[in-house]
């Protein structure tokens, strides 16, 4: 046996894995998400096919169907497929990096290439945790393409829940909205994106197994929330966003929906946040200036 092996077990046979998926989103699959992110301040959409996609909806276009025999005890496919069997069993939506070009359209054949390129054990203030960096490129029919990283994180199941560091929302805003936030929309999100997790629909399940306070917020449905607000107060067409999940959410309460202009112009810094002040969600939207989108993260 290799000291690496007797150290933590090595993932590299899966680094380069990837799957190839077909999808779309169909004027029903599109007007259920439209239903779930909606709100005063977002109205809903008139759906129709060849619409324009919002931002981010493509997220639902890849919906995975599996049998309830491939399903683990968290309600999602289980570890050992696609993804690596890692010894961490709480898995959560930690943050990712979406590059666009051009759009995608209701009822458009999109296809979404998927890789496996890192498995990362990092040490953080909650315990110990397994990053998994999974890139996708989905291409549209009609020519678009969306370009991501996407970081999955796995964790103990806690005795307690532990919450991470608090980020503080800045106190000057750009704009500051509120979404109404209970089980019904995190179970119409769940439902459009076909996401079994029970975090965000089992209230016994979060608290005794999972130890969350209560029913956990989606991340992509915050990022979806976040971009939208930020694209309709700046009337831009985002080329890059950048996120973090850095603090969970709770389905009781309201979430605010923030942002703040970068005065450097051609991008805002954006979010999602409490009541107590802070984020949930921290991101940044760039749009094309003409220059190249920059390098920067959202750490
Ligand atoms: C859908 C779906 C699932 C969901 O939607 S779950 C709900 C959405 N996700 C969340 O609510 C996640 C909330 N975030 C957290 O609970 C914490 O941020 C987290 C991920 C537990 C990490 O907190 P820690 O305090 O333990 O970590 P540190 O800040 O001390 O950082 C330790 C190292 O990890 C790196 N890191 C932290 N957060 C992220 C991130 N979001 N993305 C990438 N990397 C991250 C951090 O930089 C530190 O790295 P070093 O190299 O500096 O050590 C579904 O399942 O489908």
């Amino acid at each position: 046996m290799s000291a690496q092996s007797l150290m933590e077990p090595d993932y590299t046979d899966w680094i380069g894995r990837q799957d190839t998926r077909e999808g779309g989103v169909t004027p029903n699959l599109a007007a259920m998400l439209n239903a779930a992110v909606s709100h005063d301040l977002s109205p809903m959409h008139h759906i129709a096919p060849g619409m324009v996609l919002p931002s981010l909806w493509h997220w639902v276009a890849f919906n995975e169907f599996v049998p309830m025999s491939d399903i683990g005890r968290d309600g999602h496919p289980a570890l050992g497929g696609f993804l690596p069997p890692l010894p961490f069993r709480r898995r959560m939506w930690a943050g990712g990096d979406v590059r666009f070009d051009g759009q995608f359209h209701v009822g458009e054949k999109l296809t979404k290439l998927s890789t496996i390129r890192a498995v990362t054990m990092k040490e953080g203030s909650t315990g110990k945790m397994a990053f998994v960096t999974v890139d996708h490129v989905t291409t549209g029919a009609q020519g678009g393409v969306v370009e991501e990283e996407q970081n999955i994180v796995y964790l103990d199941m806690p005795k307690s829940f532990r919450p991470p560091k608090q980020t503080p929302v800045p106190e000057r805003l750009a704009y500051d909205e509120r979404v109404p936030m209970n089980e019904v929309r995190l179970f119409r999100y769940s439902a459009a994106t076909y996401n079994a997790h029970r975090i965000h629909y089992d209230l016994p399940y979060a608290q005794q197994v999972e130890k969350y306070p209560a029913l956990v917020v989606h991340g992509p449905m915050q990022a979806t929330m976040a971009i939208e607000a930020a694209e309709r107060h700046t009337g831009k067409t985002p080329v890059r966003f950048s996120y973090r999940v850095v603090h969970p959410l709770f389905h009781d309460s309201d979430m605010r929906v923030v942002g703040a202009l970068d005065p450097a112009g051609g991008a805002i810094d954006i979010g999602t946040a409490t009541f107590e002040g802070y984020f949930g969600l921290k991101a940044r939207m760039e749009w094309d200036t003409g220059a190249r989108p920059s390098g920067e993260r959202v750490t």
